[in-house]
C-alpha cells in the first residue's frame, strides 16, 4: 500500500472511532447526602446541559408535569417496555418502577444536540456507560464524596431523612466505596461548595 493510502486509511479508521455526537453525558454517582441532586440541578441551569428524565409508574404529585419531572406511564406500559429491553436501568422503589429510557439519552445527545446529566446508582452507571460506548457517545463519570461521614449525615437530615434511612444509606455508601475506582473522577464536594463543584464539572466538558 502507498504511504498516502495508508495514512488516509488510518485517518478514516480514526474518524470511525470518533463519537457520533460531540456531546457528553455526565454521570454522577456516590453516597447519599454528597450533593449529587443539587449539583445535577445546578448543571441543568446551563442551557447546554439537559437532565435525563426518568420514566416512572408513580402517580404525579401536585405540580409535577409529564416530560418535565418524569415521564409518567402505567405499570402495563412499563412492563411492556421493560420486556422489549428499552430501559437502560430499572429500579423499584416504594413499589413504584423507575427506569431510564435509552431513547431519552439519544434525544438529548443527538436530537437536541446538548450535553446530558444523570444521577444513578453503581449498576445504573455501568449499564448507561455500556450503552453510550456501544452508541459512540462520550461520557464522563463522577464519584461524589462529602468531606466526611458526619457531613453526609447532616445533609441527609437536611433533606428530611429518618434515622433508619440514614443508617441504611450509610451502610450502602460504605459498601459501594470500593466502586469509586471505576469512575473517571472522584470529586469531594467541599462544604457549601456545591456551585464550585458544578463549575468544575462544566470546565471539564470543554
Ligand atoms: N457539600 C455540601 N455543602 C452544603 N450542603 C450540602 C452539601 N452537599 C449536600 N448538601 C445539602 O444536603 C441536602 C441533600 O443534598 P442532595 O439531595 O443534593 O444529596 P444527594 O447526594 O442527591 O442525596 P441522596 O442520594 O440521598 O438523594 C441538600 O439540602 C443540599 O443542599
Amino acid at each position: 500500500m502507498e504511504e498516502e493510502d495508508f495514512e488516509e486509511n488510518m485517518l478514516n479508521n480514526q474518524l470511525n472511532l470518533l463519537p457520533r455526537s460531540k456531546n457528553t453525558l455526565i454521570i454522577i454517582t456516590g453516597g447519599s447526602g454528597t450533593g449529587k441532586t443539587t449539583v445535577k440541578n445546578l448543571l441543568a441551569q446551563d442551557p447546554n446541559i439537559v437532565r435525563v428524565i426518568l420514566t416512572t409508574t408513580r402517580l404525579p404529585r401536585e405540580r409535577e408535569k409529564d416530560g418535565q419531572d418524569y415521564y409518567f406511564v402505567s405499570k402495563e406500559t412499563f412492563q411492556t417496555e421493560l420486556k422489549k429491553g428499552r430501559f437502560l436501568e430499572h429500579v423499584i422503589y416504594d413499589r413504584n418502577h423507575y427506569g431510564v429510557y435509552g431513547k431519552v439519552v439519544d434525544l438529548i445527545l443527538v436530537t437536541k444536540n446538548k450535553h446530558g446529566v444523570i444521577v444513578v446508582d453503581v449498576d445504573g452507571f455501568r449499564q448507561i456507560k455500556k450503552y453510550c460506548q456501544e452508541k459512540g457517545y462520550n461520557t464522563v463519570s463522577y464519584w461524589f464524596k462529602a468531606e466526611s461521614e458526619e457531613k453526609m449525615v447532616e445533609h441527609m437530615k437536611k433533606r428530611g431523612a429518618s434515622e433508619s434511612e440514614i443508617l441504611s444509606r450509610l451502610i450502602i455508601a460504605k459498601r459501594e466505596e470500593k466502586f469509586a475506582v471505576e469512575f473517571d473522577h472522584i470529586l469531594t464536594v467541599e462544604e457549601n461548595e456545591l456551585a464550585a463543584a458544578a463549575q468544575k464539572i462544566k470546565e471539564n466538558l470543554s
